[in-house]
């Protein structure tokens, strides 16, 4: 059943990638699947799978090769799958946008939020969605997901589990649904996306040392956590919420702007968020002490903290970030560490329609 071809996919971006390395396997699919994704040709549908091999410390590698020979029969029928292993950080951008250059029906981020994030990033390019090179076609490539993360929070706003079973029933409905997608911009860098939460200062600090502590799963956060606060001081920003007037926040000991509800391995942080409102929710904790982040640890995870003291919640379409000490505040974007204030986030509503 299973053809394999090896082929190379050219650098699309400014990122120059190790080649990736393409595993091509006729697979059958089911008519629902068929029609959803290829609506008006009569060529066959083709997923793209961005597999992280070494996702949850080498677990989502495994997981996959576990559930290859379900993904081939249940998605049976008449499509192509593409099987494409990431060869290191950022590669998954690459892979992307050469899927959807050439055409590909869905790309379907197979690991953690970090793939996810890669993966959401190769939708665009010079900030710019990626378009399939044949412009007579009348299709966009959808955005699929099987999280097999250590903490695939993304999943968790759409109450989806590390299940790959469940994943590829929901790949196999073919379901479309529009979802946002925030933008960072500053720091002289190109645009950068992200598809859950990007975040600014102690939690973007405890994330960045919470990723040398993958192997340890879900604890990594706690390390990294403790990690964060060491010299951590609260710092007075400057911010301004929708291209109107500078405002001062002060004493700010994170600040979390969210499209997706979770991060932080469950963490509810912008409980409000939701990736198809069209805004971002800001949530900002201000004059935290070490002790606050104790007392208040379980309303953090449950979502019931924004109506605690020194914690606000607003909605916003833009939000421009500047700290006002100079001190190289960190800026986290989906888990991922992005450099340092100031930036400016914004959002994109509906640009990219999801398997769901
Ligand atoms: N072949 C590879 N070797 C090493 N690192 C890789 C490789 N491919 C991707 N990566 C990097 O691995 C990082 C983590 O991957 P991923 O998010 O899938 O797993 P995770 O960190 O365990 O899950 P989560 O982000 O949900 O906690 C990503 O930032 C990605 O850049």
């Amino acid at each position: 059943m299973v053809m394999c071809n090896f082929y190379s996919v050219v650098t699309g971006g400014p990122i120059a990638m190790a080649k990736p390395s393409l595993v091509r396997a006729d697979c059958a699919m089911s008519p629902d699947l068929s029609t959803a994704l290829r609506r008006s040709s009569s060529r066959r549908p083709e997923l793209v799978f961005v597999v992280n091999p070494k996702g949850a410390n080498g677990r989502s590698g495994e997981d996959w090769n576990r559930i290859l020979p379900y993904v081939r029969s249940r998605l049976g029928g008449d499509c192509i799958i593409c099987e494409s292993l990431t060869s290191g950080p950022a590669h998954a951008i690459d892979i992307t946008r050469e899927a959807i250059r050439q055409g590909a029906d869905a790309v379907i981020a197979v690991g953690g939020d970090g793939t996810l994030h890669e993966v959401v990033n190769g939708f665009f390019w010079a900030g710019k969605p990626v378009k399939n090179n044949d412009r007579e076609a009348t299709y966009s490539t959808a955005l699929g997901l099987i999280p097999l993360g250590t903490g695939s929070d993304f999943a968790r706003t759409f109450g989806w589990k590390n299940d790959p079973h469940e994943a590829i029933e929901r790949i196999s409905k073919g379901l479309r649904s529009r979802v946002d997608v925030g933008v960072i911009t500053g720091g002289d860098e190109e645009s950068h996306y992200f598809i859950n939460v990007a975040d600014i200062h102690l939690s973007a600090k405890a994330g960045f040392y919470s990723a040398k502590y993958k192997k340890f799963g879900n604890l990594c956060y706690v390390i990294g956590a403790l990690q964060g606060f060491m010299g951590h001081k609260n710092q007075d920003f400057r911010i301004k919420i929708d291209d109107g007037d500078w405002e001062m926040c002060p004493q700010v000991t994170a600040m979390c702007i969210g499209n997706g509800k979770f991060f932080g391995g469950g963490m509810k942080i912008t409980p409000n968020a939701d990736p198809s409102s069209g805004n971002l929710e800001v949530v900002t904790l201000q004059s935290f002490k070490w002790y606050d982040f104790i007392l208040k640890m379980h309303k953090l995870y449950n979502g019931t903290h924004i109506s605690v003291k020194n914690v606000s919640s607003r909605r916003v379409q833009s939000i421009e970030v500047e700290d006002l000490s100079n001190s190289g505040i960190f800026v986290q974007s989906d888990g991922e560490h992005l450099g340092f204030l100031p930036r400016k986030f914004h959002i994109l509503p509906a640009v990219i329609e999801m398997l769901s």
